[in-house]
């Protein structure tokens, strides 16, 4: 099995930290099609992932591959300008890699967003989901493997692993930018990939609670708990899944890719917002 040592990720996050003046306490990993928040970021400095030996390379399109470091809002932050998925051939391993370097960064705070499929028949294209909580059915986890009690314990603890304080406030600034009925709270479920789902797929989930599937977050998710970040979640809703047999349509990641080039605005302000309103000092 792939495994990374503490030492080796100190050394990446040490090479990383080299480069950059920016010393950010708050991490954001863009999902597909949500590059564009990296727009907001001033001062950059920019590190495309294949300069950062052991970094793993993003292989899907709408994923850059680069980590800007700058300011929004006035706080410093680091960007992953796209992300790396299990179905790229990564070991869970190697997508916990980039959280737990930003953990030995000095992270305190992690936004994962994310493209997804409303299985909510109330969800429309273009909507926000804040994730209040996750359904791993990937069948995978980054903690398998010998475990180092220098990021966290054997046996972390999953139940609120999003922040409430968090997710409240990200319904509250939705409320007085005029934009609340665009976003939802909910569950995300993440399959393995890289296939979407079947109809009886997404008619389980639904049956088990589930808001949006994707193929993505929760591994990071589940590294960044592990070491005692406080997590965000967002879903862009990218389309709606298919829930009928013989249904025409079919999933496609152009969709995909559209819907997060035509949306993200909202999803861009939100995120600002509520970085504009926290306190890093934690
Ligand atoms: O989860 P992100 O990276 O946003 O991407 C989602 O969109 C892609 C499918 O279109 C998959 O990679 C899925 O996980
Ligand atoms: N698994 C999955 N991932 C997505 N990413 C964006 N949309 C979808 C979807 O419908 N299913």
């Amino acid at each position: 099995m792939e495994s990374f040592t503490y030492e080796d990720i100190q050394q990446i996050a040490n090479d990383i930290l080299s480069k950059v003046k920016c010393r950010p306490k708050l991490g954001i990993i863009c999902g597909s099609g949500l590059g564009k928040l990296a727009d907001m970021v001033e001062d950059r400095e920019v590190i495309p992932y294949n300069e950062i030996p052991g970094f793993p390379i993003s292989t899907v399109p709408g994923h850059a591959g680069k980590l800007i470091f700058g300011t929004l809002r006035n706080k410093s932050v680091v960007l992953m300008q796209g992300r790396v998925h299990c179905y790229e051939g990564y070991s869970p391993q190697k997508i916990a890699l980039p959280v737990r370097t930003m953990k030995l960064m000095g992270i305190k705070v992690l936004f994962v967003t994310n493209a997804a499929g409303g299985i909510n028949r109330n969800f429309n294209v273009g909507d926000m989901m804040v994730i209040k909580d996750h359904l791993n059915l990937s069948g995978v986890n980054p903690l398998v493997g010998i475990n180092d009690e220098r990021f966290g314990p054997r046996f972390p603890p999953m139940s609120r692993a999003y922040d409430i304080e968090l997710r409240k406030l990200a319904l509250s600034i939705a409320k007085e930018m005029g934009f609340a009925d665009l976003v939802h709270e909910g569950v995300y479920s993440m399959m393995l990939g890289p296939n979407f789902e079947t109809v009886t797929e997404c008619r389980l989930i639904s049956i088990a609670g589930v808001d949006a599937t994707g193929m993505s977050t929760v591994p990071e998710v589940i590294v960044a708990k592990h070491c005692g970040m406080t997590v965000f979640g967002m879903s862009l809703i990218t389309n709606k899944v298919i829930m009928e047999y013989d249904q025409d349509a079919t999933a496609n990641h152009e969709e995909v890719l559209e819907t997060g080039e035509k949306s993200s605005r909202y999803t861009q302000q939100l995120i600002a917002e509520i970085v504009g309103r926290l306190d890093l000092d934690i």
